[in-house]
C-alpha cells in the first residue's frame, strides 16, 4: 500500500525564524525519495509535520488525500524515525518492539526479529543505556518493520557504523521492492545512498531549490574527464563545481548543459562526458542560500 503526499503553500515559524516558506511539491508516492538540505533548511520541521507531530502556521500537508494533523486513521499509516530512533525512557529493546506491535497495523513481528538479529541488538537491554550506533538500529528496526505506507527517515542512522549503514540501505531497498511504499530519506551523507533515491527534493532555507527524478537532476551537471590541459581548456568559462586531478589527467563537474556540438567536440578531443555526482549539485544548488545559479 502506498499513498501519495501533497503539500500546498506550507509555511512554519518559530517565532521569528521561518522554518518551511510556502512550499509547494507533490509526491505520487511508491517511491524512494531522498530529502537534502543544509543544516537548517527545514528539513526535520517538514518531515514532523507530514508525521503530526506539529501542525502547520499555513498551508496543508494531504497524505493520501487526508490532512493527518490529529486524524489517528492516518497517523498511523505514518512512520517518522528521528536521529538515533524513537528512545522510550526506561524501555528495553524488547519492550520497544511489542510496544510498535501494538499500535501498528501493518506491523511485521518476524521481520523485526530478523532485523534485531541483523543488528545484533541486545533485547534485554534498556535502549537508553546502549551506543548512539545501536540506538539508531533500534529506530531503523521499528521504522522498516512498521511497514508504514509513509515511511520517513530523518537521519535516522547517525552514529552507525559503515557496515551497518549500508546493511541497512541493502535491507531497505530488499524490502522495499517486496512491500512498496512511500520512503524520505533525508541524509547527509548524500553520496552513500544517492543510488536509492528515485526522486530528490533538495530544501535551502525553508525553499524548495529542486525536486525532480534522480537521474533528470543529475542531467543538470556535466563531468569532463580526460587530459588535464584538454579539460581546462574545454571547461574555460564554465560553472565549476568540483575538479579531482591524478597526475595529467582530470575530471572537472559542471553545472548547465552543453549541447550536442560542444559534446562532439569533446569526444573528437579524447574527453569522457557523464553526469554530475548528486553531491557535487546539491553543495552548488545551496551555496549561501542563494539557490540555483
Ligand atoms: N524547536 C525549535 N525552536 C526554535 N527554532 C527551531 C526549532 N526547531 C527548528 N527551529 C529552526 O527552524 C529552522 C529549521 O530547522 P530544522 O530542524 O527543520 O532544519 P533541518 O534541515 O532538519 O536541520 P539539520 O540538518 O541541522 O537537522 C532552523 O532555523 C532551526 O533553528
Amino acid at each position: 500500500m502506498t499513498h501519495g503526499i501533497d503539500v500546498r503553500n506550507l509555511t512554519a515559524r518559530f517565532g521569528d525564524v521561518v522554518a518551511l516558506d510556502n512550499l509547494s511539491f507533490s509526491l505520487t508516492g511508491g517511491k524512494i525519495y531522498g530529502l537534502l538540505g543544509r543544516n537548517g533548511s527545514g528539513k526535520t520541521t517538514l518531515l514532523s509535520i507530514i508525521a503530526a507531530f506539529r501542525a502547520a502556521d499555513d498551508g496543508i500537508v494531504l497524505v493520501d488525500g487526508r490532512e493527518p494533523f490529529e486524524n489517528g486513521r492516518i497517523t498511523e499509516q505514518i512512520c517518522l524515525i528521528r536521529e538515533a530512533g524513537n528512545v522510550i525512557d526506561g524501555a528495553k529493546v524488547q519492550d520497544v518492539l511489542k510496544m510498535s506491535s501494538n499500535f501498528r497495523p501493518h506491523w511485521d513481528a518476524d521481520y523485526a526479529a530478523q532485523l534485531a538479529d541483523m543488528f545484533e541488538l541486545p533485547m534485554k537491554k534498556k535502549v537508553s543505556s546502549l551506543s548512539r550506533g545501536q540506538q539508531s538500529a533500534v529506530g531503523i528496526t521499528v521504522g522498516m518493520a512498521t511497514r508504514a505506507p509513509v515511511t520517513m527517515f530523518d537521519e535516522s542512522y547517525l552514529g552507525m557504523d559503515a557496515p551497518s549503514r549500508y546493511a541497512f540501505y541493502d535491507e531497505l531497498l530488499r524490502d522495499y521492492m517486496e512491500h512498496p511504499r512511500t520512503i524520505i530519506i533525508s541524509t547527509h551523507l548524500i553520496e552513500e545512498v544517492a543510488s536509492l533515491f528515485e526522486e530528490v527534493l533538495i530544501l535551502d532555507d525553508g525553499r524548495l531549490v529542486a525536486h525532480d527524478e534522480t537521474d533528470m537532476l543529475v542531467q543538470r551537471g556535466v563531468s569532463i574527464a580526460g587530459r588535464a590541459s584538454v579539460v581546462d581548456e574545454f571547461t574555460k568559462g564554465l560553472t565549476i563545481l568540483s575538479h579531482q586531478q591524478l597526475g595529467g589527467t582530470k575530471s572537472t563537474t559542471v553545472f548547465g548543459q552543453i549541447d550536442e556540438q560542444k559534446r562532439a567536440e569533446a569526444r573528437a578531443a579524447g574527453l569522457e562526458l557523464g553526469p554530475v555526482g548528486l553531491q557535487d549539485l546539491f553543495v552548488h544548488l545551496t551555496k549561501d542560500g542563494r539557490g540555483p545559479q
